[in-house]
């Protein structure tokens, strides 16, 4: 939640971290957009999550799904299939995830981190796109977005952002500010959302010594970042 919102904040976005349900009636008519995270998924946050999506479904605000570890446990997985039912605008996922989101089955995946290559994940995430009507983005080494006719790469990124805790909620957590800016375009918004995180992520790096200050000098190049370096180092292709 830290790295989520402090993204949010860096990016010029105004993030608020609700989980109770009393709260979601006066909350959700203020987003412009919502993004919903099972990481630490509870029995008691997953009905705020149903009412929080089904607030944004009413009030025509766009969605993101995080599916954290989705193939982990029978209860993640059961949520997130039932969370599919209140149509997110888009899901964010590693491969493992996407995989088993996908197939609707549990993996043999120990936890949050991916297994698989977002490259393997492809088909996966057409299907996903085809069977939901979301943008699926598949992050990794190069993220895949599809609406499940049209596939782009986003290739922006270091390896060293797996290193860091929550940077695949923090990306899903900026798709949202983005989708918000530009609702009509959901599969701009998420590619370009991916994209600029990748190059704070190889801005940052220039100057990190680790993870831990790839951390703070990610925040730092999303909070600076200039249309010179967003021109020069984006790069998002279409994929056959
Ligand atoms: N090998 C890599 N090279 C470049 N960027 C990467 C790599 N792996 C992950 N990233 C980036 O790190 C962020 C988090 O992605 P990922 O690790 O796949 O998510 P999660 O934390 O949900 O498993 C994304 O912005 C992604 O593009
Ligand atoms: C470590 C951990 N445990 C539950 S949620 C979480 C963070 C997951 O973040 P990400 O999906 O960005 O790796
Ligand atoms: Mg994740």
């Amino acid at each position: 939640m830290d790295l989520m919102a402090n993204t949010l904040l860096a990016a010029g976005a105004s993030p608020a971290m609700i989980h109770t349900i009393e709260e979601i009636p006066d909350f959700t008519p203020h987003i412009d957009g919502l993004c919903i995270n099972i990481g630490t998924l509870s029995s008691t946050w997953l009905p705020s999550m149903k009412a929080a999506a089904t607030l944004a479904n009413q009030l025509g605000k766009p969605w993101v799904l995080d599916p954290v570890a989705v193939s982990a446990s029978d209860f993640r997985l059961k949520s997130c299939l039932e969370l599919l039912n209140f149509k997110p605008t888009v899901i964010r996922g590693n491969a493992s995830e996407i995989l088993a989101l996908s197939s609707a089955s549990k993996g043999s995946d120990k936890g949050v981190d991916s297994s698989h290559r977002s490259t393997d994940a492809v088909e996966a995430a057409k299907s996903l796109a085809k069977s939901t009507g979301a943008i699926v983005a598949v992050s990794g080494a190069v993220d895949v977005i599809t609406d499940g006719q049209q596939v782009v790469g986003a290739h922006n990124g270091v390896p060293m952002m797996q290193r860091i805790t929550a940077t695949g909620c923090a990306v899903t957590a900026l798709i949202a500010a983005f989708l918000a800016a530009e609702p009509l375009h959901a599969l701009e918004a998420t590619a370009s959302a991916l994209s600029i995180f990748g190059v704070t992520g190889e801005m940052g790096n220039d100057l990190a010594k680790g993870p831990a200050s790839l951390r703070m000098h990610l925040i730092d190049s999303l909070h600076g970042l200039d249309e010179v370096a967003v021109i020069s180092r984006v790069n998002i292709t279409n994929m056959p």
